[in-house]
C-alpha cells in the first residue's frame, strides 16, 4: 500500500511532507514510558464509543479500545488532554453522515456495512505528540499541539488519537489545554467561511459590514473576534442574555432575536456586505434582502443539506440532488445581484498556525460555556443537545491544575 504513495510530495511552507514509503516511528520510547508497556505488547486505551446510532444512551465508556496505529508516514499519535463537543457530534451520534463519512474511516478504504463501529466522536483536541511517522518533520514527541480531526476519522473522545501532521498545529502558548480545545473546529469553520468562501482577510476587511446570525454559539463567538481583528463592523444576532458576551468579543451592534423583531430591527440599519448564517431553517427566506445588491455582497450559510441528501439518497444521487439545489439557489439570488454560498469546516494545520498567532497576540480568546470531566461525556452531550450554547462545551480528558 505504501508503495503506491511513493514519490508523492505535498508542499506547505515548513510543513513539507514527502510520502516515501515505510512507517518507522519516532518517539516510541516516550510512548512506552507513558503506557508502561513492553515493546511487543499490543495495547488498548479508554474512549467513549458508540456501537450503533441513536440517542445519548448509545454512548459507552470502553476501557479496551484498540490503540490507534500510524498507517501513513505523515501521521502522528497524540495524547489527548482536552477535547470539546460540537453540534456535529450530536447529529453524528444519531447517524448523520453515515452514508458518506464512513467511506474513508478504514485506512484501506474498504467498507463493509457497519465497520465504522466502535465509533469515537469528538473533533477537537489539545494534547501532546507521542509518536511521529517517519516523514513528520514539523513536530516531535513532547510537542504541545491542537487540532480538529475531520469527521471521516475516529474522533478525540479517547486517550490517544492518530492525526495527519497536516491537521495539527503547535498549541498557543497562552492557553491551557482545556482552553485550547475550545477553538480548533469552530475557528477553522469560521476561517473557511470567511477566508475560503468569502475571500475576506485582514487586508480587505476593514469597514466591511457583517451580520452574524447565531452569534453566541461556538462558531459565532470566534467569527466576531476574527472579523473585529481584521477591522470589520459586526452586527450580532443572539438572545438577550448573550448580549454582554458578544459585545465583550467586539460586536458593534447587537440584536436580540427573541424579544425584538429581527427584520424590523435590521430595516433600521445599513445593508450588509456579508451575512454569516449559523442558524439555518427559514432564515435564508428573509435575510438575503439585507445584503447590498450588485456589490459582490455574500450570504454564507453553514447549514447545508449535503450529508442529509447523501444519507437519504445514497452518495451519487445525494451529491446530484445537492448540486441541483445549490445551483438553483445560487442562480436565483445571483439574478438579484447577491451571492449565495454554502460553507464547510476544513481541517488545516496551516490555518491553525495562523490562528495560534492571533490567539497569542490576544486577538482571539476561547469562549467556554462549561467544562466536563471525561467521566461525564454523556452529561456534556445532554447539555449541548439542550441548545442555547454560549461558546463551547469542553471535555477535560486529563484534569489540569493551572
Ligand atoms: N457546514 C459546516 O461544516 C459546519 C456547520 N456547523 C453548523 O453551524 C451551526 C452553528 O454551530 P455552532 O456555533 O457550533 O453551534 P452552537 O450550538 O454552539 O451555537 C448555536 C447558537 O445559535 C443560537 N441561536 C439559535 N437560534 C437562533 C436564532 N434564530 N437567531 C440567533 N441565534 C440563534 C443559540 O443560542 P440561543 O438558542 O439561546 O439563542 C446558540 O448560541 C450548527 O448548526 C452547526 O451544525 C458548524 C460547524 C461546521
Amino acid at each position: 500500500m505504501l508503495a503506491t504513495l511513493g514519490g508523492k510530495l505535498s508542499l506547505g511552507g515548513p510543513r513539507v511532507t514527502v510520502f516515501c514509503g515505510g512507517h518507522r516511528l519516532k518517539g516510541r520510547p516516550r510512548l512506552r514510558r507513558e503506557l508502561g508497556t513492553s515493546p511487543r505488547r499490543s495495547t488498548v486505551m479508554p474512549a467513549w464509543v458508540i456501537d450503533r446510532y441513536g440517542p445519548n444512551q448509545v454512548l459507552r465508556f470502553n476501557k479496551n479500545v484498540m490503540f490507534p496505529i500510524i498507517h501513513y508516514p505523515n501521521e502522528v499519535i497524540i495524547k489527548v488532554h482536552a477535547a470539546s463537543l460540537n453540534p456535529l457530534d450530536i447529529t453524528m451520534r444519531s447517524g448523520y453522515g453515515a452514508a458518506s463519512l464512513n467511506m474513508s474511516r478504514d485506512p484501506l478504504h474498504i467498507r463493509t456495512k457497519g465497520n465504522e463501529f466502535p465509533l469515537v466522536l469528538g473533533r477537537d483536541l489539545s494534547g501532546v505528540i507521542m509518536e511521529c511517522g517517519l516523514d513528520v518533520k514539523y513536530f516531535k514527541p513532547g510537542d504541545e499541539v491542537w487540532a480538529a480531526i475531520p469527521p471521516w476519522k475516529q474522533g478525540t473522545l479517547s486517550e490517544f488519537v492518530v492525526a495527519s501532521g497536516n491537521e495539527v498545529s503547535l498549541k498557543p502558548k497562552s492557553l491551557s489545554h482545556t482552553e485550547a480545545a475550545a477553538l480548533p473546529f469552530v475557528t477553522l469553520t469560521a476561517w473557511s467561511a470567511l477566508i475560503n468562501t468569502c475571500g475576506l482577510q485582514k487586508d480587505n476587511c476593514a469597514g466591511k459590514r457583517v451580520l452574524i446570525l447565531g452569534a453566541a454559539g461556538g462558531v459565532g463567538t470566534v467569527a466576531i473576534q476574527l472579523l473585529k481583528a481584521w477591522g470589520a463592523h459586526v452586527t450580532a444576532v443572539c438572545s438577550q442574555d448573550s448580549s454582554a458576551l458578544v459585545r465583550s468579543l467586539g460586536a458593534d451592534h447587537v440584536i436580540d432575536y427573541k424579544s425584538e423583531n429581527t427584520e424590523e430591527q435590521l430595516k433600521k440599519l445599513e445593508l450588509f456586505d456579508l451575512i454569516l448564517d449559523n442558524v439555518g431553517g427559514s432564515t435564508e427566506n428573509w435575510a438575503l434582502k439585507f445584503l447590498k445588491p450588485w456589490s459582490g455582497a455574500k450570504y454564507v450559510t453553514l447549514i447545508t443539506p449535503l450529508l442529509l441528501n447523501t444519507d437519504r439518497l445514497g452518495l451519487a444521487d445525494g451529491m446530484l440532488q445537492t448540486g441541483i439545489t445549490m445551483a438553483t439557489k445560487t442562480m436565483k439570488h445571483l439574478c438579484k445581484g447577491k451571492h449565495y454560498r454554502w460553507s464547510f469546516f476544513a481541517p488545516s494545520g496551516l490555518s491553525l498556525d495562523e490562528i495560534t498567532q492571533l490567539v497569542d497576540e490576544g486577538k482571539i480568546r476561547p469562549v467556554i460555556d462549561e467544562v466536563f470531566a471525561f467521566a461525564d461525556v454523556p452529561k456534556a452531550f445532554e447539555k449541548l443537545e439542550r441548545g442555547h450554547s454560549r461558546g463551547k462545551t469542553v471535555i477535560a480528558v486529563i484534569q489540569e491544575h493551572k
